[in-house]
């Protein structure tokens, strides 16, 4: 049974047509990789998986309950990583995780967010402000923000973009075992990631086909 699912999915940009009539369903333990060339509308697929867009048509739902309904319920089970960070510059990197776990519920933000950078091999930026962070250090801080406040569900817009090899493959390996645990993982990506057993999704398989010329759907 799927637990999250989307239906006959469109998605509008500004006047363009992003895609149309796409399906989705993730279950528990379930991996889902977005592929697809660049504006096939992989980020914007995320961000309607994480409520922060509407579909103009379709129907999300989570449990057979549509995500609509229940807007907040969703927020708290979903954790969302854009590739856009998120780091407040004038905060240190344990300052910015303490902030994201208490708003995703931890009970104690301070040590879920010492514990989450130690995993992500970065102990030593906790007392860094997030101005002095590296890409690569800004990316781990970015997805430590998934172990300080556990949700079932990870959305993850290029989430290896700026990491180092050995950051890749702990990544790799947090993917793993939260599918091991029944979480679920809907990600995009313009390279390899592995993840044994999960589904892809070709966007471009959903996007209308433009003009260059006149910029209009064929
Ligand atoms: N805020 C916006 N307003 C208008 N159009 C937008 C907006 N954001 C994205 N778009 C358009 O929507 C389309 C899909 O963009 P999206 O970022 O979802 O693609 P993508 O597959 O993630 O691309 P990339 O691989 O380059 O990251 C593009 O044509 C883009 O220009």
């Amino acid at each position: 049974m799927p637990v999250f699912a989307g239906t006959e999915l469109t998605c509008l940009r500004g006047d363009r047509l992003v895609f149309t009539g796409l399906d989705f369903q993730v279950a528990p333990g379930d991996a889902l990789v977005l592929l697809g060339p660049n504006g096939s509308g992989k980020s914007s697929l995320l961000r309607v998986m994480a409520g922060l867009l509407r579909p103009v048509a379709g129907l999300l739902s989570w449990d057979g309950v549509p995500v609509a309904e229940e807007p907040d319920g969703h927020r708290a089970r979903v954790r969302y990583v854009g590739h856009l960070d998120a780091v407040k510059p004038v905060l240190t990197a344990a300052e910015n995780l303490a902030f994201w776990a208490a708003i995703g519920g931890a009970a104690d933000p301070q040590a879920n967010a010492l514990a989450a950078l130690d995993r992500l091999g970065v102990p030593h930026i906790a007392g860094v402000p997030g101005r002095y962070l590296s890409a690569g250090q800004k990316r781990r801080l970015n997805l430590a923000r998934l172990l300080a406040a556990p949700a079932d569900l990870w959305l993850l817009d290029e989430p290896t973009v700026a990491l180092d090899r050995a950051a890749i493959a702990l990544f790799e390996g947090l993917v793993a075992e939260h599918r091991a645990g029944g979480g679920m993982v809907v990600l995009s990506t313009h390279t390899d990631i592995a993840a044994p057993g999960g589904r892809e999704l070709h966007l471009d398989d959903f996007t209308p086909v433009y003009d260059d010329e006149s910029g209009e759907a064929a």
